[in-house]
Parts: C-alpha cells; structure tokens; sequence
C-alpha cells in the first residue's frame, strides 16, 4: 500500500527577482515591483510530501517527527528569516523565484530520504501563488 505523508512548515525571507546580466530597465520590464533593489519579503509556506510503501511493522511511510526534523535543519535554518539573494549560498547566480526556491529546497532534502520514496514540494510564495516541484 502506497501512501503520501506531507508536513507543512514555514519561513520567512526577502528577495528580489532579477538578473545581473541585465539592465535595470530590462529587469523592471519583466519583473516588475519584484525587481525593487532594496528587497521585499514573503511569508512562504511549505508543503513537503513523502510517497512510499507503508511499512508493515511500524505503519508509517517516513516518521513525521524525522521528516520535521529534517526540514527545520536544512530547510528553515538555511531560509528563515533571511535575504535569499544575500545570504543563501545557492542563489548567488540563480534568481530566487519561487520555480528557483522550489528546486533547490527539493535538491536538499531529496539526499536526505530514502530513494525507494517520492519527494514533491510544494510552496507558497503568497496565499494565492504556489509551485510544485517533484523532481525532473
Ligand atoms: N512564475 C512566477 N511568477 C512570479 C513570481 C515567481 O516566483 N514565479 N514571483 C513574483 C513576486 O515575487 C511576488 O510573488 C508577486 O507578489 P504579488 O504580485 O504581490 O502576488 P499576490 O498574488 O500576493 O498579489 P495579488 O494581489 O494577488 O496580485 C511575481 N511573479
């Protein structure tokens, strides 16, 4: 029996959208009030699901309890509360959208479970904005 166990979990963080190779008028045209050089801030929610076979001695999928762990270790503590753009290693050269922010949260955490799983993040940039990433 395959189930999907998934556990929510916030941060917050501020960015800006652009890229460096282009001018700030490019920049403005595409991204708009999300180019603003002094940075704006979102309350992002996350939604991390696990698929797999639930095992028949325990009945769990991945214990809830490993799979927050894991998510406020690498997760929360590399994000929350931070400038994405300035302070988090992975974005130096990659613009931190959401389709961006998405990818490399799910590149963290898929090492960290057990391949014979499926990963699928979904996160909230605003209440009514959301990706999902599961991988390729
Ligand atoms: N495909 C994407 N489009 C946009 C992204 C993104 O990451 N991926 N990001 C942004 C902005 O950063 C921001 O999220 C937009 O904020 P806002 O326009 O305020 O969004 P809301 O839905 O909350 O506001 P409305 O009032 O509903 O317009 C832009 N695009």
């Amino acid at each position: 029996m395959r189930v999907t166990v998934s556990r929510k979990a916030h941060f917050n963080a501020a960015h800006r959208l652009y890229r460096k190779d282009w001018s700030m008028e490019k920049n403005q045209e595409v991204f708009g009030k999300c180019n603003n050089p002094n940075f704006h801030g979102h309350n992002y929610e996350l939604i991390v699901s696990v698929t797999g076979e639930v095992d028949k001695e325990t009945g769990y999928v991945i214990d809830t309890k490993i799979l927050s762990d894991l998510i406020k270790e690498h997760i929360e503590e590399a994000f929350d509360h931070k400038n994405l753009n300035e302070d988090v290693p992975e974005f130096k050269d990659l613009n931190p959208t959401a389709e961006h922010i998405a990818y490399i949260i799910w590149n963290k955490l898929r090492v960290l479970i057990a391949s014979d799983k499926e990963l699928e993040i979904t996160l909230y940039e605003t209440p009514r904005n959301f990706v999902t990433y599961k991988g390729n």
